[in-house]
């Protein structure tokens, strides 16, 4: 059965020196604390860097490859690590966004079989960015585009970033929200205990996020927009009842606008969601129950997570066998338009 998984991090050398830059500058980001431990802490450090991120999302053929090769990994849908070009200012996140993204086409062309890909742009300059788009998908060839959530504390349902939504809904190009550490506005008791990280604060800011956009009407403004979004749906399948319900009631005395369709019905036709990073049979099963099969696609997180585990647990999880091939291949191939 193919295997492909659809968030799979990886780098360049020119973004991690400008995170390095960065997180030794004066910045407040929350994303500082992880961006320091990953990308500037000195080799014998415990913390992040002891976990040789770094090299896991440097490499591509190496270990990442034969890894693949062994556990009969076939693809690895590859994006540029979270925070990405997010924390850069607008002409430094442009041209970053342009590079990796050459890059990456250069691996996707070298290895077709084995490695397709998610392209950045810098929300940063919404016009540009919509021009890189456009390169990426239609000269580069690639298969989607990654952002990592807010960009300095904004959210897409910021009109200022509709320039891009239209770029996505046009260029028929599914936007994959990943998380990175929660806004300035939204940090505050997210700055203890490492809830900054993955285990809690990205799912915060990136359900936020999508919440945001559905509430705010931006799938009336491009209902055919496609998002996915990763960690089983960042909470969301199992709130989506309560999130519904009290939408509505907002709506209904004037605290959220008016809008086409319900956020279940949003949710149900504008998204999809990864299992990346909860490797949970219940959550699973309960997911695809509850949004449908073919609104669910595998992931690994790979280097964040290791690979044998993600493999175990989908071969392992309580689903037909028409569900597993949707699952490991059948979604990505579709969503992603891949070969
Ligand atoms: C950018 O740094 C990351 C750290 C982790 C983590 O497990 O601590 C996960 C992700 C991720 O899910 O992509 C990213
Ligand atoms: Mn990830």
């Amino acid at each position: 059965m193919r295997k492909i998984a659809t968030e799979e991090a990886w780098t360049i050398p020119e973004v991690a020196a400008q995170l390095r830059e960065t997180s030794r500058g004066p910045t407040q980001s929350l994303d500082k604390l992880l961006v320091r431990g990953i990308y500037d802490a000195p080799a014998d450090a415990s913390g992040y860097s002891s976990m040789h991120f770094l090299d896991g999302l440097l490499d591509v053929e190496g270990k990442r490859l034969s890894e693949m090769d062994q556990l009969g990994v076939d693809m690895h849908l590859l994006s540029l690590t979270a925070p990405g070009v997010q924390m850069f200012d607008a002409d430094t996140a442009t041209d970053l966004a342009a590079l990796a993204n050459d890059r990456l086409a250069e691996i996707c062309r070298k290895r077709p079989t084995r490695f397709s890909g998610l392209a950045s742009f810098a929300p940063q300059s919404p016009k540009r960015a919509a021009k890189e788009m456009e390169r990426a998908i239609n000269e580069l060839k690639l298969n989607g585009f990654i952002l990592n959530s807010h960009t300095h504390g904004d959210y897409l349902d910021d009109p200022q970033f509709w320039p891009c939504l239209e770029a996505a809904e046009a260029l028929d190009a599914c936007i994959y929200i990943h998380p990175r550490a929660a806004s300035d506005t939204l940090k505050g008791p997210l700055m203890d205990y490492g809830m900054d990280s993955a285990m809690w604060g990205y799912g915060v800011e990136v359900g936020t996020h999508v919440v945001r956009m559905m509430a705010g009407g931006v799938f009336d403004a491009f209902p055919k927009l496609k998002i996915c979004i990763g960690h089983m749906g960042e909470a969301i399948p199992f709130w989506i009842w309560r999130i519904n319900f009290m939408n509505s009631r907002a709506q209904a005395i004037g605290r959220a606008p008016k809008t086409k369709l319900s956020i279940a019905e949003y949710f149900q036709q504008n998204f999809v969601v990864t299992t990346s990073g909860v490797e949970d049979p219940l959550a699973l099963r309960y997911t695809i129950d509850k949004i449908g099969i073919d609104n669910v696609l595998w992931a690994i997180d790979y280097p964040y997570q290791p690979q044998k585990p993600a493999v175990d647990f989908m071969d392992a999880a309580p689903v037909s066998d028409a569900e597993r091939h949707a699952l490991y291949h059948g979604n990505a191939e579709r969503i992603f338009h891949i070969a």
